[in-house]
């Protein structure tokens, strides 16, 4: 892989701001934010409750629309989109992944068919066999259990095969490790860190677990809708 294809960028934000509520409850969750990740860059984002990462997670997945400023994902302005609901949600589904608190999957599919859904959902091949991603998150062994047989940790890499299944450019990570104990926190948070490096895929992920930044290439932190650097505190 050549040296600018790795520095190729995936999430390009310029000067994004949105404005929620209305009269005195007004809020602005995103204010005059820019930020750029590349391919195979793993980027984490901290900030108090209510900072508004998670309308930065909406806004870089094309679930929500700002008021105002540039978002790019691969070679697609976001905003030119936002008339048709059709369209996003197509580019969505084969373009970003997303993988939430507690994998979010179906109660009545097992690991393999969480999988064959998407693939069949993004209009994949037929002859799709999830058997290799599975492998690659360490549940080959689990295809055919469903989700209530399967500890927080595994249902959280179950989420993360089923997210990389139409090999999106860019993958949106929401509190990961929210249901998970520590040693289950790293192993996740780690297999995010391969996989982005892997499949060359650009990974934002929101979290307060600061315990897992390690494994990040970069710390973002949003406060008040604005984004800075993140400075750990040193006591
Ligand atoms: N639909 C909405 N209408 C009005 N205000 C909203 C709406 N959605 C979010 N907000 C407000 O926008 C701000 C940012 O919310 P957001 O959920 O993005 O924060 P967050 O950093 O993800 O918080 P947390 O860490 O608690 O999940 C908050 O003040 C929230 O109350």
């Amino acid at each position: 892989m050549s040296f600018a294809h790795n520095l190729e960028t995936i999430l390009r934000f310029e000067n994004v701001t949105l404005e929620l509520g209305d009269g005195d409850s007004r809020v602005r969750p995103l204010d005059s934010v820019s930020l750029e990740i590349a391919r195979s860059e793993f980027v984490g984002v901290v900030g108090p409750s209510g900072a508004g990462k998670s309308t930065l997670l909406a806004v870089a997945g094309a679930l929500q629309s700002p008021d105002s400023g540039s978002v790019r994902v691969l070679d697609q302005e976001l905003t030119e989109m936002a008339g048709s609901q059709g369209k996003m949600a197509k580019f969505r589904l084969r373009n970003i992944g997303f993988v939430f608190q507690s994998g979010n999957l179906i109660p009545a599919l097992n690991s393999a068919d969480q999988l064959r859904l998407m693939n069949r959902l993004a209009g994949g091949s037929s002859s799709f066999d999830p058997m290799p991603f599975l492998e690659a998150v360490d549940m080959a062994h689990k295809a055919k259990n469903l989700p209530r047989q399967l500890s927080g940790g595994e249902r959280q890499r179950v989420g993360i095969a089923r997210a990389l299944v139409t090999r999106p450019g860019l993958l949106l990570v929401d509190e990961p490790t929210a249901a998970l104990d520590r040693a289950r926190s790293q192993q996740v948070v780690a297999l995010l860190a391969e996989q982005s490096k892997t499949h060359g895929v650009a990974v934002m992920m929101v979290t307060h677990d600061h315990e897992v930044l390690g494994h990040c290439d970069r710390v973002l932190e949003m406060v008040d809708g604005r984004l800075g650097t993140f400075q750990p505190a040193t006591t």
